[in-house]
C-alpha cells in the first residue's frame, strides 16, 4: 500500500471471554468511541487491537493480519496510549525523538521548557498530555487512545480535543478512543461503540 494513503482497520468476529464476537471497519480518519460501565472491557478490547491481549477472531491493518505479524512490528503501527504513562528515563527529552519540534507543546497547554523537565515533576495532567505527544511524535497507522483526557480540567480536555482531532484529520488515522463523558462522546465521535453485558453494539452519533 502506499505510504501517504490511509490504512483501514478491520475486526472480523473479535471476541474474548469477556466480549461477544462482533465485527467493524474502521476506515482512515474516523474516531470510534468505545464506552461502557467500568469494568466492561474497553481497556482489554483496546489491548487486543495492539495485540497485547488473547482473543477471538481477526484484526487486520489493510492487508496485514495481525496474528502473521510479530507483536513488536504490530505495535510499532497500532499505537496504544494507556491510561497510565510508563517513562522509562528521568528526562522528558529521553522520550522523543532526536529532531522533535516542541511547537505542538503549547497546543496543549504546557510551557515551551516541559522537555527540559524531569518526568519525577510532572502533575497527572502534564504525564498524561506529554504521554500523548509522545505517542504522536513517531510514525503510526492506528490510534488507540485509553481516556486520553481522563486528568484534565474543562478547558484543557477541549485543547486537547481539538489537537487530536486535528492531527487525526491530517494524518487520516483510524482512531478508537475510549471515553466516558457523553459530551466529549457527542464532540468527538464519527461513530460510538457501547459495551453492554459483554455485547458490543454500535449507537448512532447523537441519538440518546
Ligand atoms: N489481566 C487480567 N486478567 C483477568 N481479568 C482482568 C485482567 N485485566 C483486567 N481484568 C478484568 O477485566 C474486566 C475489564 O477490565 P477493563 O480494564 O477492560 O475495564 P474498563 O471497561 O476499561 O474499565 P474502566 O472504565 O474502569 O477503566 C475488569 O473486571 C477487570 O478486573
Amino acid at each position: 500500500m502506499n505510504a501517504s494513503q490511509p490504512s483501514i482497520l478491520r475486526l472480523q468476529q473479535l471476541g474474548s471471554a469477556l466480549l461477544q464476537p462482533f465485527s467493524l471497519n474502521l476506515r482512515g480518519g474516523e474516531i470510534c468511541c468505545l464506552t461502557g460501565t467500568s469494568g466492561s472491557g474497553k481497556s482489554r478490547l483496546l489491548r487486543a487491537l495492539a495485540d497485547l491481549e488473547p482473543h477471538q477472531g481477526e484484526v487486520w491493518l489493510d492487508d496485514q493480519n495481525q496474528q502473521q505479524t510479530p507483536a513488536h512490528l504490530w505495535r510499532l503501527q497500532v499505537r496504544l496510549v494507556p491510561a497510565e504513562s510508563q517513562w522509562w528515563s528521568d528526562e522528558v527529552a529521553d522520550h522523543f525523538p532526536a529532531d522533535y519540534d516542541p511547537e505542538d507543546l503549547k497546543a496543549l497547554g504546557l510551557s515551551s521548557d516541559a522537555m527540559e523537565w524531569q518526568v519525577s515533576r510532572l502533575s497527572s495532567g502534564e504525564k498524561q498530555r506529554l504521554a500523548l505527544l509522545r505517542a504522536l511524535a513517531f510514525p503510526l497507522k492506528v490510534l488507540l487512545l485509553d481516556e486520553p483526557t481522563a486528568n484534565l480540567d474543562p478547558a484543557t480536555t477541549l485543547r486537547v480535543e481539538h489537537w487530536l482531532k486535528q492531527q487525526i484529520a491530517r494524518h487520516r488515522w483510524p482512531v478508537v478512543w475510549v471515553a466516558h463523558d457523553r459530551e466529549q462522546v457527542q464532540r468527538v465521535a464519527d461513530l460510538e461503540l457501547v459495551i453492554q453485558d459483554g455485547e458490543v453494539q454500535e449507537m448512532l452519533i447523537g441519538s440518546d
